[in-house]
């Protein structure tokens, strides 16, 4: 069994939407099955309509979630309706979040980050299922965040951190002046486990 390491972390240079589409392409086109989690919120809305737009062959590919709003999959907030709506017709097989699975590890998992430090719906404050092993959980944000003010369900630490690589895709001045906080010593948001913790390899994707 490999000892778990320390994360490595690095800014991607450029960081921006192409940028990130290229890596997951990359990870795409690599030889036998992949697992990519997906991350949900707005960030990567602009990166899902750049794969949507390139000839990649989606067919070895299962898509996973990091989290989701419990909504229906037609309703504005639904993670996986904007997954959905921008590579269902891809050839993709697209794995639902449902509590309490155990969940297999990934080639690659892409995060986003709140404002708040939040990580899929790992919140710095949040009522949580705690259960063993890489897992989906069910979590509840104290407080509930106005703009998405639903329980979540979300791939539990361990499940986040079971893959060869993460990639960090945040966007504006104000996430990368935390995540320099944090890189710095801050260890109050749930970022700072997957910057500073044992786990993968970490690049930051960065734009404005
Ligand atoms: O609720 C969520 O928020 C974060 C950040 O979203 P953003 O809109 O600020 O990009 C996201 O990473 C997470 O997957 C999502 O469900």
């Amino acid at each position: 069994m490999t000892e778990p390491q320390p994360a490595t972390v690095s800014w991607a240079q450029p960081g921006n939407a192409t940028a990130v589409a290229d890596h997951i392409a990359r990870v795409v086109n690599a030889p036998g099955r992949k697992r990519i989690a997906f991350t949900g919120g707005s960030t990567p809305i602009k990166v899902l309509s750049l794969l949507k737009d390139r000839p990649l062959d989606w067919s070895s590919v299962t898509i996973a979630l990091t989290d989701d709003r419990c909504v229906p999959d037609d309703h504005p907030a639904s993670n996986f309706g904007k997954i959905h709506a921008a590579l269902g017709a891809s050839g993709a097989r697209f794995e639902r979040l449902e509590e309490g699975a155990q969940v297999e590890p990934f080639d690659l998992v892409w995060l986003g980050m709140g404002e708040d430090g939040h990580v899929a719906s790992l919140f710095p404050h949040m009522q949580a299922v705690v259960r063993p092993g890489p897992t989906v959980i069910a979590t509840t944000p104290i407080p509930l965040p106005p703009e998405a003010p639903f329980d979540r369900l979300t791939l539990n630490r361990k499940a986040l951190k079971a893959s060869r690589e993460i990639i960090l895709v945040v966007t504006g001045a104000s996430k990368k002046a935390l995540l320099e906080r944090v890189i710095a010593g801050d260890d109050g948001y749930p970022v700072a486990d997957f910057l500073r913790g044992y786990g993968p390899p970490v690049t930051i994707y960065w734009s404005e």
